[in-house]
């Protein structure tokens, strides 16, 4: 069997893993065992959980594929994906479902694939296959237009509690947004020359997204999904809560929430370097409410971290503020920009392990993953905490090729192992073979 000799674990622990073919056997002091792999002290992860991506099959294989997404998953050391629903056609039926299915047998990750809910959405043939979640249900438009209404929304959240299917919320209210701030003529509220908006108000500066979708239009979408969940006895997650306030609510009402690292890290004060590449749903929000965020995933308030990976091209993006896709890249970076700020902040190591692999694995269920303990999966990565780098776009491996953290610190794995093969080895610049499986289909 192999050994990983002398790898330092999160808690600060020096342990042997002893690996018997795709799951971890032992954790000890100087195990037995035929082909050593040196950790030098290095510290071991457990493979990150990544429970929101949108890898983009079917429907727009040219801003990220299953296999592009998956190999930027691995470069991450992220060994788990979860991809939501608003790809082309969107997940709302089980023949859907299984098309997307097909796609994923590229990945080099493992995955689960989401339920997404639409007014044409076939919850039979859905809730028939292995759903990860339901979600990310859409209270308003995001990518992909599939928004719904407060009723649709109550009816799938019951849906799901029968199912015993967790749902997973993208909660922005809509009739919250600021359209003073949209230019005239641009959305329904807009007419013609009596437009009641005045032309002093219409922006079209990049900070006018955050003005437009403004933090209220969550806070208020984050109270009416407590009040769903408690009627239908439903298991709620909040996706990309972006506001401390809202993490404050699901914290304070048994719902679980979960914060991107681009609201962690970045604010309405980087527009000026980001421009229409900072466009994305929820939006960016002030220096203040971000530093309080980041206070959350310190002192534990928080549940998870999860990237909300959502790649554009560049061409894309670069269009003015109110046509550029909403969405940033991030599947890579989301490890290696924790444990940089573990460096400079009061985040431990134990609690990035924690946000990005244990928490989302006991929260959604996810059988024999986020622990490095006998008998989970050897999904692994090895990082050198001292080998801080300059995060560079052309050394990451999604399609879309940039990123909203170039010149961030990081420190990127060494290798990734998904249950016990090496899918990423950073020296070598090589990746591993597909053979990603659905983590739903397990029995548990
Ligand atoms: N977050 C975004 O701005 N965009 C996401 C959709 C979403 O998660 O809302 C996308 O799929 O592009
Ligand atoms: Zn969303
Ligand atoms: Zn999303």
């Amino acid at each position: 069997m192999r050994v990983i000799r002398d790898a330092t674990l999160a808690d600060g622990r020096v342990r042997d893993v002893r690996l018997d073919g795709e799951t971890i056997d032992a954790v000890g002091v100087d195990l037995d065992g035929t082909v050593p792999i040196d950790a030098d002290e290095r510290l071991l992860l457990p493979g990150a959980i990544d429970a929101h991506v949108h890898f983009r099959q079917p429907g727009a294989s040219h801003k990220e594929t299953w296999a592009t997404g998956s190999r930027s998953a691995a470069a991450g050391g992220v060994t788990t994906v979860v991809d939501q629903p608003n790809t082309d056609p969107p997940t709302t039926t089980g023949e859907a479902y299984d098309g997307k299915a097909a796609f994923a047998d590229d990945s080099l990750v493992d995955y689960g694939l989401n339920g997404g809910v639409t007014e044409s959405w076939d919850p039979d043939s859905l809730f028939e296959r292995p759903l990860f979640a339901l979600g990310e249900v859409f209270l308003a438009d995001s990518t992909g237009e599939m928004g719904i209404d407060a009723d649709l929304f109550a009816d799938a959240v019951e849906r799901a509690a029968s199912a015993g299917v967790p749902v997973t919320v993208h909660a922005e209210d809509a009739t919250l947004f600021d359209e003073s701030v949209l230019p005239r003529g641009t959305e329904s509220a807009s007419g013609g020359d009596d437009d009641p908006r005045a032309e002093a108000t219409a922006r079209d500066d990049p900070d006018a997204w955050s003005a437009y979708r403004r933090a209220e239009a969550e806070i208020v979408a984050a109270e009416r999904t407590v009040d769903v969940a408690a009627d239908a006895d439903a298991q709620v997650h909040l996706a990309h809560t972006s506001t401390p306030e809202a993490v404050d609510i699901a914290a304070d009402s048994g719902l679980t929430c979960e914060a991107t690292p681009h609201h962690l890290l970045l604010s309405r004060d980087d527009y000026d370097d980001l421009g229409t590449f900072g466009r994305m749903n929820p939006p960016l929000r002030s220096e203040s409410r971000r530093g309080e965020l980041f206070e959350r995933l310190v002192d534990g308030t928080l549940d998870i971290v999860a990237t909300d990976h959502a790649p554009h091209t560049r061409a894309e993006k670069d269009a003015d503020i109110w046509n550029a896709p909403s969405g940033v890249p991030g599947v890579e970076t989301m490890v290696p920009l924790l444990l940089a700020a573990t460096r400079r902040t009061d985040l431990t190591v134990e609690r990035v392990r924690d946000v990005t692999a244990r928490n989302p694995a006991e929260l959604f269920g996810v059988a024999g993953k986020g622990r490095i303990a006998p008998g989970y999966d050897a999904d692994l990565a090895l990082y050198d905490t001292t080998d801080v780098t300059e995060i560079d776009a052309d050394a990451l491996h999604s399609k879309c090729t940039w990123t909203p953290f170039a010149g961030f610190e990081g420190v990127f794995p060494v290798w990734t192992m998904r249950r016990g093969e090496r899918v990423w080895d950073a020296p070598e610049e090589a990746f591993g073979e597909p053979g990603g499986t659905n983590v739903r289909r397990r029995s548990p």
